[in-house]
């Protein structure tokens, strides 16, 4: 009953709660771009902006492949986690303008500022390419990857409090980061 009500506005706060195990701080990150989208949605609802903006998706997933080389990271196993990313908060987006549209009266009262919010989103796209860094040894091994993630991410849904549509979107956006 919690879950099913949990606030849909989101100040995108860090993270207080910490998911566990070895892949938990990378899926605190994912989490937390999650929440993100939310005051990404909250931008363009009722503005007529589209949800999907093409030419933004190629700008991420170019920095994203720029920074993921400077880290020795493969720069398309890289950039197939932020497709992942981007799939995962048009999730989001296009679930909460369902609802918002369904129930005017949960719809947000004042618009963020979608500039900011994408300076925002390319800090944590370079805090989420440390943490791929970071567990590069964890994610190769895919057994001890699957228990890891199968961990952090069940902790997370709980210790935020996810509700079904950010739980949906966690499983999209943490797809394939056993198999990069
Ligand atoms: O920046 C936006 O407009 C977003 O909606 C965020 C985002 C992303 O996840 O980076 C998602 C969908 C858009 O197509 C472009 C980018």
């Amino acid at each position: 009953a919690v879950a099913a009500q949990a606030p849909v506005k989101s100040e995108s706060a860090p993270v207080a709660n910490e998911a566990f195990g070895r892949l938990g701080p990378l899926t605190d990150l994912v989490v937390e771009r999650l929440r993100v989208s939310d005051d990404v949605a909250a931008s363009k609802f009722g503005t007529g902006s589209p949800i999907d903006d093409p030419a933004r998706e190629q700008q991420v997933l170019d920095q994203v492949r720029g920074q993921a080389t400077a880290l020795g990271l493969d720069p398309e196993v890289a950039a197939a986690f932020f497709r992942d990313q981007i799939t995962a908060s048009k999730v989001v987006q296009r679930g909460l303008f369902d609802r918002w549209t369904a129930h005017p009266d949960e719809a947000p009262t004042t618009r963020p500022d979608l500039g900011q919010i994408r300076t925002r989103l390319d800090q944590l796209t370079t805090a989420l390419l440390g943490q791929l860094q970071a567990t590069v040894d964890v994610r190769a091994d895919s057994r001890s990857c699957t228990v890891q993630l199968t961990l952090a991410a069940g902790s997370a849904v709980v210790l935020d409090r996810l509700d079904a549509l950010h739980r949906r979107a966690l499983g999209t956006a943490v797809h394939s980061v056993c198999t990069g």
